[in-house]
């Protein structure tokens, strides 16, 4: 379990995600020419999508990273204009650094994130895309070898979150749904804090067998209470996008948001709103955008992380609490930071 005397491991996952946004700079210079196209004059974010002909969610990508690269900033007009930085981008300009950066504009990964950038996500993924299972397609999570490489591959992290979670979590009697849990590791510890408390893990079938194994695991470490968690767990295998969710007074969705595009984000504030019990919350447990959309660069090199691999992208807070609203719940403002550049946010039903 984590101790405070430990330092916060972010240090290590910013490093990990440096890779993507580097990869989203150079093809912004050297693909896009996003740079050249400011240059011109600064445009609004819609104009410039136009121009550079990005969708959406490449541009909720690209733009919050070059903000916070300090390269891009909006203007009094709420236009995106280049800094003094940004300039140096720009081919025309001299001197500039374009020939320089422009020694890796052929690396694949840059060529890849153009790619990606242009398609909005890979155009054909034939074995699905990690961490997403949606309607009839195949999916990682599905396939029991990949879903045990994934949900093993996050156990760490949860191991050294999931006690901050539980911690800030309400402590109460009641039921905990913990959707897309993975793991499970989040609702065992705060099972563990909550003697008579139960709760749901709902997730797809194969991560289920893996997250049963490691509560077994768990639950022989010798801690007080341990024993006891076990009967107090439903494993419930399902789509969290189609099947009916069990009735709780708490809902946790960690580092489930950000793996989906932002009208199903919609859609699922919706179902756990309906699944949520009167004074009932929802938490989320992630990494957030500024309300500014232009950082910090942490999420935004996460954000382009989450990009490469699943549907989605990292969300501002605004946005979490625009698609809660729309679900009839009221968002509380309180921000509680965690480790590895997390938070937990929520939203309760009236
Ligand atoms: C990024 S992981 C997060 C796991 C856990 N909440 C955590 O924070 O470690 C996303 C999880 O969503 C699950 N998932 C994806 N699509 C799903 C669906 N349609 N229904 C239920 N679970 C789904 C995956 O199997 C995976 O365990």
């Amino acid at each position: 379990m984590f101790s405070t005397t430990q330092p916060d491991p972010a240090p290590i996952t910013r490093q990990l995600r440096a890779m993507f946004g580097s990869r989203l700079l150079l093809a912004a210079i050297h693909e896009l020419a996003v740079f050249d196209t400011l240059s011109a004059e600064p445009l609004s974010l819609a104009d410039l999508r136009q121009q550079l002909n990005l969708a959406e969610r490449p541009a909720m990508v690209l733009f919050p990273a070059l903000c916070a690269m300090q390269l891009l900033e909006y203007d009094i007009h709420n236009r995106l204009t280049l800094t003094a930085l940004g300039r140096y981008l720009v081919q025309d300009q001299e001197p500039n650094l374009t020939g320089y950066t422009g020694l890796e504009k052929d690396d694949p990964g840059v060529l890849h994130m153009a790619q990606l950038l242009r398609n909005d996500g890979p155009l054909e993924a034939p074995a699905g895309i990690s961490f997403v299972k949606e309607g009839d397609g195949p999916s990682p999570m599905d396939d029991p070898k990949s879903a045990r490489k994934f949900t093993l591959g996050l156990a760490g992290r949860a191991r050294l979150l999931a006690p901050l979670v539980a911690a800030n979590l309400p402590t109460q009697p009641g039921h905990l749904l913990d959707v897309a849990g993975g793991t499970g590791y989040y609702t065992y510890e705060w099972l563990l804090l909550n003697p008579t408390a139960t709760a749901t893990l709902f997730d797809r079938p194969a991560v289920l067998t893996v997250a049963a194994e490691l509560l077994d695991d768990w639950a022989q470490s010798g801690r007080p209470g341990a024993d006891t968690v076990r009967e107090r767990v439903t494993f419930q295998p399902g789509d969290m996008l189609t099947d009916p969710l069990p009735p709780t007074d708490l809902l946790l969705a960690g580092s489930l948001f950000h793996d989906w595009p932002t009208d199903t984000c919609q859609a699922l504030a919706r179902r756990f709103a309906a699944a949520l019990r009167s004074d009932g919350d929802i938490w989320v447990h992630d990494t957030f955008l500024n309300d500014t959309l232009d950082g910090s660069l942490a999420a935004t090199d996460y954000s382009a992380q989450l990009f490469w691999v699943t549907k989605g992208r990292c969300y501002s807070r605004a946005e979490h609490h625009r698609w809660f609203t729309d679900a009839g719940l009221i968002p509380l403002p309180d921000v509680i930071p965690t480790l590895l550049d997390y938070g937990l946010i929520h939203a309760r039903k009236a």
